[in-house]
């Protein structure tokens, strides 16, 4: 193994030669398919789709800006609010990463933004959440819920409470060969769902049911769309909210722009009685998201947030 610079040393580093690649299930929107969506969250927790409305012109627009934006200087990046360089929460985590990363419609997001970015960021966050409502509309629909926002609502509300990241995996000179830098490490997102864009650099990952993980190709004209931990609850535990981490290859920089859909911080989550079976009882205590996301935020990365909420 070549001699590791310091800073490599300080940092995971992962053997990246036996990642088997993920076939993640695929919707097209021109043509939904509920019943595919629902086995691709029942399965894996996760689904890929296509045909979803968002312009490309736009998401071309963004990873562009946001690339010029992460090659500045540190002290001209640094003079940003919103941007973050090797830490990730504020519990000490950290990664080879550095993002941008602001709520969205209940606050006044784009001040927040590089002045640069403000306009593709508007049109992409728009475009991205009509995504999220239409797929979450189209899980009510194969759930057969009466009410077609039963899902929706929390991001329809005025003061939902998303928001917008945008991850950067630098290049770094000293990765040895067949190794990876952990640039994310093992989560799940605690809000709805997560939307997840990237370029055409790999080293989103998943986690299998085995434990094992498991590749998941780039495609920087698709999403991936996650369960995240609050859907796990609404379902009574039939999605399970996806464990993922990011790893940074070191040779090509990764970027990804990711859409936290989470409802308004007063909403009140527990499962819904519509989707439970007659006499199935409820997996997890009720609490709100502002309950929920406090906790989650004074949590390390890989802690198992819902474990606290779960009745026994
Ligand atoms: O950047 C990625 O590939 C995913 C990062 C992630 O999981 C997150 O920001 O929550
Ligand atoms: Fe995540």
């Amino acid at each position: 193994m070549a001699l590791l610079h310091a800073e490599v040393d300080s940092l995971s580093l992962i053997q990246t030669t036996k990642f088997p690649t993920i076939n993640v299930p695929v919707i097209d929107l021109s043509k939904p398919n509920s019943k595919t969506l629902i086995n691709a969250w029942e399965d894996f927790g996760i689904v890929k789709v296509i045909n979803h409305g968002v312009r490309k012109e736009v998401m071309t627009k963004l990873e562009s800006e946001a690339l010029d934006f992460f090659s500045l200087s540190v002290t001209e990046k640094e003079s940003v609010s919103d941007y973050t360089s090797r830490k990730i929460g504020p519990n000490g985590d950290a990664g080879w990463v550095e993002h941008l990363m602001s709520c969205t419609l209940s606050c006044d997001f784009l001040q927040k933004f590089p002045s640069d970015l403000r306009p593709t960021v508007g049109d992409y966050v728009f475009s991205v959440r009509n995504l999220a409502i239409e797929v979450l509309q189209l899980l009510a629909e194969g759930l057969e819920m009466e009410e077609k926002n039963v899902f929706s609502k929390y991001l329809i509300d005025d003061n939902n409470d998303t928001i917008f990241r945008i991850n950067h995996y630098p290049l770094h000179s000293d990765v040895p060969e067949g190794h990876s830098l952990l640039g994310f490490g093992e989560h799940t997102d605690p809000q709805i769902i997560s939307i997840i864009g990237s370029n055409d650099v790999e080293g989103f990952q998943i986690s299998l049911n085995d434990g094992s993980w498991g590749s998941v190709s780039s495609d920087p004209e698709s999403f991936y769309i996650i369960v995240d931990d609050l859907l796990e609850v609404i379902t009574n535990g039939r999605f399970k909210s996806l464990s993922h981490r990011t790893l940074a290859n070191g040779s090509k920089d990764r970027l990804s722009m990711i859409y936290f859909g989470g409802p308004p911080l007063t909403a009140d989550i527990s499962p819904l009685i519509s989707i439970m079976e007659d006499g199935e009882e409820s997996k997890y205590k009720e609490f709100t998201w502002e309950e929920y996301k406090k906790a989650a935020f004074k949590s390390k990365l890989t802690t198992h947030r819902l474990g606290a909420f779960e009745i026994e």
